[in-house]
């Protein structure tokens, strides 16, 4: 499609961060360069971003400008930021000339000298004019044509190409054996490289059997010493050869595995975190893992048996005429017993393919079982499960051992007949062979015998092999299948990709919003309607079940297929990038997993640009710097998995301070304080207004005590809303709130509690 980097004359240059002052001084803060854009914020954004995006675009890329990293915009840092996406880019320093010849490349950014840039839409060497288009020109303008000498004036020689990367592989495209085989197709030149010396060392292959053929035929029968010396020297230049190409090709081969492995890898990571929150809810961790543990076997087969055998294909291709060559008899012999072979695994593919069926059923088990008892590993102690647990394990194990030996028992059979087979195309092709020598009255049957034997050992290999192949492709193609049934399930990319990505206020707004979970009758949500100005406190109570969980998890994002409408500052949620809006909240839960690492790593949890002070503001907030501060190493204190080394509301303030750190725009709060001791919440709840100052809180709670300074408070029940108002009107209206609280409060009788006659309902 594109010529542009075949363009001949184009240098990529390395652009320095200096080179670009002005371009650094128009865009002095980054946060300016920041700014998230649906199509209004877009034009908010620095000029050269909007270039890229508008260039990107053209090729079906859309950049993120938040994963703009560069310090300033530079046309090395744009490059960088395309290539992050997964395009082709080079940042590179043109004269007029090469510009000419990008009449039909595609858009190149050309950086201005004043920190702007351009889009080259085309050029026309005829009329020496390139055709620029301004970055806030509509899409349907036309481009203007500019000759050298006005754009010497403007242009700093500076240009960003792209476009859509050659070895790019779609990442939600489903995970089968064609993409496998495209992944594999990318590798082109090392696998060329390959397919070369594996001709080359085939060719070689043949010489020393013949040579043998002309030692036994010639020399021996007629003491030629001359001939000797002369197949020796050749011997042992070949001998030389073969070994340098063999290394070689080991080489290369070990490269492409790793690189394919590699990619692999990356790949399905990638796809994994895209799946949605409900898949790991429906799925034990176990068995996901077992799954993908599968992927290894893909990559074993891709990069050891087929490559091997597809290489083992060419030798054949090219010793199987030599050995017709050498003796048509026993070369039938040698046929005929591969496609016996082929035919006994071919018969034996199909009740294979179902034994090994039940073999990864029960594998598949015995890993839920495992995975669920190291996740539950403090229930099962503290209940004293480890017996039944044990017992569980005995089971999957047994049902795995049973469907193993079941399979194994089976696969023994096409083994146990190729075998002989296999020996007769050996050996007994020797014996015909020594049969036909004898009555051959012209002797030269001597060292053909020799020749084929030595021919035949290297063809009957490849040919069982390839007979084998089949056999294994089942094997790998129930793997595919495996990891398949956890990566092609609808992940939340599309959503990731594409939607809009306005600057977040904080106002939200249900408004006749029903939702049920799959599988399930009742709606969780039932035209729930209410709104939450920016920058308010809002508490939402309600029996268990009553849905208040449900309302955090349509903000996240987590599930989408609800009816009504759900607006976050008048914009559908539904039309907003996904990324983008967990980008502006800050959600802490009540049970929250603190990864392995240092406190500060904690905080920070990898975001990029953020500094120890970051964190320690963070933690200022969220009151933890007091315990931090503390610690043997403060912010440096290593926290293994799962934090066994802290309490649970020092937990839950790291946790709170790890929502904050991006100062998100709305912060929810999901029964974040409720697992606390009462001083630990004392301590969060102290905290909670100067947490709340300028964004939207979300606080779902039990405890209604905490929830008195919000501005308003929604009272659930059983999907559906009952009230919304702040403490005091919901004491006085709401008999739901009025029960709950006098429930709550009973022990401070005579401050603001009324006992209640109406028996307590459980929250
Ligand atoms: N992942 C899920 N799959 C199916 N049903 C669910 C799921 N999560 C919640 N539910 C159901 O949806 C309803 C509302 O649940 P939700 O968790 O929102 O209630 P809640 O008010 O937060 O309860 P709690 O105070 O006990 O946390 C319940 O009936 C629950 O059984």
């Amino acid at each position: 499609m594109v010529s542009v980097p075949s363009n001949p004359g184009i240098k990529a240059v390395p652009v320095p961060v200096e080179a670009d002052a002005g371009v650094a001084k128009a865009t002095a803060s980054r946060a300016a360069v920041f700014v998230p854009g649906g199509p209004a914020e877009i034009d908010h954004l620095n000029p050269r971003l909007r270039a890229m995006l508008r260039a990107a675009r053209y090729h079906g890329v859309e950049l993120d400008p938040n994963d703009f990293k560069g310090a300033s915009v530079t046309a090395a840092d744009l490059s960088e930021w395309a290539g992050n996406a997964g395009m082709w880019s080079r940042a590179v320093r043109i004269r007029w000339s090469h510009l000419l010849r990008f009449h039909d490349a595609g858009p190149v950014v050309l950086l201005l000298s004043d920190g702007g840039a351009v889009i080259l839409a085309g050029a026309s060497a005829e009329r020496n004019v390139v055709l620029l288009k301004s970055v806030d020109a509509p899409e349907a303008e036309g481009p203007v044509a500019i000759d050298e000498l006005r754009l010497s004036q403007v242009w700093t020689g500076e240009a960003v190409l792209l476009r859509a990367a050659r070895s790019y592989i779609p990442a939600d495209a489903p995970f089968t054996l064609k993409w496998l085989a495209e992944l594999v197709r990318l590798e082109g030149r090392p696998l060329r490289d390959i397919g070369i010396a594996s001709v080359t060392l085939s060719v070689l292959t043949i010489l020393p059997p013949l040579i043998v053929m002309t030692v036994v035929n010639k020399v021996l029968q007629f003491n030629s010493m001359s001939t000797l010396v002369l197949l020796s020297a050749i011997i042992g230049v070949v001998f030389a050869y073969e070994t340098l190409l063999g290394h070689a090709r080991r080489l290369i081969i070990n490269v492409v595995g790793a690189r394919l492995d590699t990619k692999l890898q990356l790949h399905v990571f990638g796809r994994l975190l895209r799946l949605p929150l409900d898949y790991f809810e429906r799925h034990p961790a176990g068995e996901t893992m077992y799954h993908l543990a599968q992927i290894y076997r893909i990559r074993e087969f891709m990069t050891g048996k087929l490559l091997s055998t597809l290489l083992d294909l060419i030798t054949l291709c090219v010793l199987v005429p030599v050995m017709f060559y050498v003796n048509s008899t026993l070369a039938w012999i040698v046929v005929a017993c591969a496609v016996v072979i082929m035919l006994i695994i071919l018969a034996f593919l199909k009740p294979l393919r179902g034994r090994y069926k039940q073999v990864v059923e029960a594998e598949t088990w015995k890993s839920a079982a495992i995975g669920e008892t190291v996740v539950g590993i403090k229930t099962v102690k503290a209940l004293g499960l480890e017996p039944q647990r044990k017992a569980l394990w005995d089971d999957r194990v047994a049902e795995a051992g049973k469907a193993r030996l079941a399979f194994g028992r089976l696969a023994n059979w096409p083994q146990t007949l190729v075998t002989p087979i296999e020996r007769v195309m050996v050996l007994g092709t020797m014996l015909i062979g020594a049969y036909l020598a004898m009555n051959d009255s012209s002797g030269y049957m001597v060292g053909g015998l020799f020749a084929f034997m030595m021919i035949s050992q290297r063809v009957a290999q490849p040919l069982v092999g390839l007979a084998r192949l089949v056999e294994d492709y089942e094997e790998v193609g129930a793997a595919i299948g495996e990891v398949a049934s956890v990566l092609n399930r609808p992940s939340e990319t599309s959503s990731n990709a594409v939607g809009l990505r306005p600057k977040l206020r904080g106002r939200i707004t249900f408004s006749d919003l029903s939702f049920s979970y799959t599988g399930t009758k009742t709606p969780a949500l039932d035209r729930v309607s209410f709104d939450v100005p920016a920058g308010t406190m809002f508490g939402i109570v309600g029996r268990s079940g009553s849905g208040k969980s449900t309302i955090a998890r349509l903000l996240q994002g987590i599930n989408r297929d609800y009816t009504g409408f759900l607006k976050l500052d008048g914009v559908d949620l539904k039309e907003i990038n996904l990324r983008h809006l967990r980008r502006g909240l800050g959600v802490v839960l009540q049970d929250n997993f603190l990864f392995r690492g240092s406190i500060r790593d904690n905080i920070i949890a990898g975001r990029s640009g953020l500094t120890l002070s970051d964190a320690m503001r963070a933690a200022h907030l969220a009151g933890a710097e007091e315990f931090i501060e503390r610690m043997p190493n403060g912010y440096d204190t290593y926290i293994e998995e799962g934090s066994p080394n802290l309490s649970g509301g020092q937990k839950q303030r790291l946790a709170i301070a790890r929502a904050l750190i991006h100062d998100p725009t709305i912060l929810i709060l999901d029964e974040a304080t409720s697992a606390l001791d009462p001083e630990s919440e004392a301590v969060v709840n102290a905290n909670l207004m100067r947490i709340a100052s300028g964004r939207t809180m979300i606080i779902v709670s039990h405890r209604l005590a905490s929830l008195t300074e919000c501005d308003q408070i929604l009272v659930m029940d059983q999907g559906k809303v009952l009230d919304v108002a702040p403490h005091a009107t919901l004491l006085e209206r709401c008999s739901v709130y009025r029960q709950l609280w006098s429930q709550q409060n009973r022990h401070l009788d005579g401050r603001g509690a009324r006992p209640t006659v109406v028996p307590p309902r459980l929250i």
